[in-house]
């Protein structure tokens, strides 16, 4: 890299704009949607797509709920050519949806455009050419005098041939390409000589369309050059002013939402960015911004990822994890803090009410993902991710001094192991930490036995080994207590049950001290019997104080998946 730039590359000019309106504006509605997946996006494949998965890719598109879809550069290929040809005749166009189709503002491009559309309802033809200095003087080699003449010619021949097939409902859209790099009133009289040579006026509208061909400035010098055109334009009535921002800067997205604010009433982009270089616009970040603004986008994202999936098939470009909204792991925290947040608010968020989740700006659920990815455990991870993946798995709520102790056993594990935790390694560390003598579906020899009558509860505990032990008390917990001869003292104690309904598996939970070390530990129980339960976790206790025989505390565990049913 060069030491100093500046001599090289040189700043983008601002727009002289002081009065720019802007910056003070909301977007309150869904622009018009124009997908160039099918035109824009296949022009930046390695390999172009073929009839086939054009069409899976018109359907996705389709069924999302656009109506104006670029089918293609018909001119400029057979397969584009036949691709529209087959839309037309083989019914693949809704009432409600426009097909568009690209020429370059050349005779012989614009007759066969124009011949692939014969028999359409409705038709937009989509004419450009670029205007800005560079391209002007180096490709076209033209004055800007000649650049309008073209315009005017081209246009003209477009409208004899259109006028030719009047049982299509025809609309020219003009881009000035490269509009970005374009001097401000050379792209204005451009459009104006568009719109004078195509007759627009009341039911003959036109569509404006100003792309950032390539980004050069930053959003806000893009939003102004919108606005000083949406002031500008004559007959703006007539005009649906309509953007198509790439993403070299990485600033499409903010380029088309500043240019919404600033006038303008229509967006073209793509799935997922696709598209040439650093890819068009993405959509689906677009109407999903609008959509947790609370404004409805008018497309359907219900299943993303059956989305991103055909998209992905069709045009061979896989999908970044971290793609905004649709990569698989844009709703996954790792992190103790987010993860702790994030536990808190879902706890916290009523239906019907305004989502509230902290670092999730949207519901995974209202795009088709489950919460089963949202917390992941790994080194970075804390107590509240962990008691998180522990209740929403295993039914357990554990309460929060068992939390800081249990995620103290995960860290030490995250830590040797310099991997994720999944949700079977993490039960397997808890059962191993708390469930290892208080199990009955394991290494009992037999299950615990509570007799209950008037006069109190009488416990049973058979341990691995020959130890059976008895005990009586007031309820399960205090029998089990004194079972065990009164060496450690409750000071805590729940229980609930695991999942809904009457069979449900209990979890009991006691924090005990043993009174001579002083030392203190949570035990955990889980029966159906909640009465058992307890017991359970009384013995569970005693094994994490070491208070049981030495021969009842060591024994394998069980896999997750056949204690869930226990
Ligand atoms: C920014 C964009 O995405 S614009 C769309 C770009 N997409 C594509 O180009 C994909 C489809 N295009 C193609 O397949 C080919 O370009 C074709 C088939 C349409 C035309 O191919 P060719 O006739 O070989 O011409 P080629 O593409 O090389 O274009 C260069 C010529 O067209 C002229 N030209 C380029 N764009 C335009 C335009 N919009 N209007 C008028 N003339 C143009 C150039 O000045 C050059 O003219 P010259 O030969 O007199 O120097
Ligand atoms: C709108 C057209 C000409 C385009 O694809 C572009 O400028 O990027």
């Amino acid at each position: 890299m060069l030491r100093d730039p500046s001599p090289k590359y040189r700043p983008f000019p601002a727009v002289d704009l002081p009065d720019r309106q802007w910056p003070g504006r909301q977007i309150r509605q869904a622009p018009v949607w124009m997908s160039t997946d099918l035109r824009d996006g296949n022009q930046a494949l390695f390999e172009p797509m073929n009839g086939e998965r054009k069409l899976r890719l018109w359907q996705l598109l389709v069924s999302t709920g656009f109506k104006e879809i670029e089918a293609g550069f018909p001119a400029a290929s057979q397969i584009d050519f036949d691709f529209v040809r087959g839309l037309i005749e083989q019914g693949h166009i809704p009432a409600d949806v426009t097909p568009m189709v690209m020429t370059q503002a050349r005779e012989d491009l614009i007759e066969r455009t124009v011949l692939s559309l014969r028999g359409a309802r409705r038709a937009i033809v989509h004419l450009y050419n670029a205007t800005a200095p560079a391209w002007r003087e180096l490709v076209f080699r033209l004055s800007v005098d000649e650049v309008m003449a073209l315009i005017e010619r081209q246009v003209g021949h477009l409208r004899r041939l259109t006028d030719a097939q009047p049982e299509t409902e025809w609309v020219l859209q003009y881009s000035p390409e490269t509009f970005c790099m374009t001097e401000l009133p050379v792209s204005l009289r451009a459009c104006e000589t568009a719109m004078r040579a195509w007759g627009v006026g009341p039911g003959r509208p036109i569509i404006l369309n100003l792309p950032t061909t390539v980004e050069v400035s930053t959003p806000n010098v893009f939003a102004d050059q919108v606005e000083w055109m949406h002031r500008h334009l004559p007959q703006r009535e007539h005009i649906i002013l309509s953007v198509h921002p790439h993403n070299d800067r990485g600033t499409g997205v903010a380029c088309a939402e500043l240019a919404q604010m600033a006038g303008a009433d229509r967006v073209e982009g793509c799935l997922f960015g696709n598209g040439e270089r650093s890819g068009n616009v993405d959509l689906v970040t677009l109407a999903l911004n609008l959509y947790t603004q609370g404004v409805s986008p008018r497309l359907d994202f219900s299943d993303l990822a059956g989305a991103a999936r055909v998209v992905e098939a069709c045009t061979g470009i896989p999908l970044h994890p971290r793609h905004p909204y649709a990569g698989d792991l844009v709703h996954t925290a790792f992190s103790g803090s987010h993860q702790d947040a994030i536990k808190k608010g879902l706890t916290a968020q009523q239906d019907g009410t305004p989502w509230r989740v902290p670092y999730l700006p949207i519901d995974p659920q209202d795009i088709g993902r489950s919460f089963d990815s949202v917390i992941r455990v790994n080194s970075q991870s804390g107590k509240g991710g962990i008691a998180y993946l522990m209740e929403r798995h295993f039914g357990l709520v554990m309460p929060r001094r068992l939390q800081v102790e249990f995620s103290a056993v995960v860290q030490r594990h995250a830590d040797a192991s310099e991997a994720e935790i999944d949700v079977d390694t993490l039960w397997r560390l808890f059962a191993q930490a708390y469930l290892g003598a208080a199990d009955t579906a394991q290494a009992l020899p037999q299950p615990p036995q509570l007799h209950r009558s008037a006069s109190g509860t009488q416990i049973t505990l058979p341990l691995p080994g020959a130890t059976v032990l008895h005990g009586h008390g007031n309820g399960p917990v205090e029998a089990a207590v004194n079972a065990l001869g009164g060496r450690l003292r409750i000071d805590h104690f729940e229980e609930h049950a695991a999942r809904g309904g009457a069979d449900a598996p209990a979890w009991a939970i006691v924090e005990a001290t043993d009174p001579l070390t002083r030392r203190t530990s949570f035990g955990v129980g889980r029966h159906a019997d909640i009465g058992l339960a307890g017991a359970l976790a009384v013995l569970s206790a005693a094994q994490r104080l070491q208070l049981l025989p030495a021969d009842t505390t060591h024994r394998d565990v069980q896999p997750a998946a056949e204690l869930a049913t226990v």
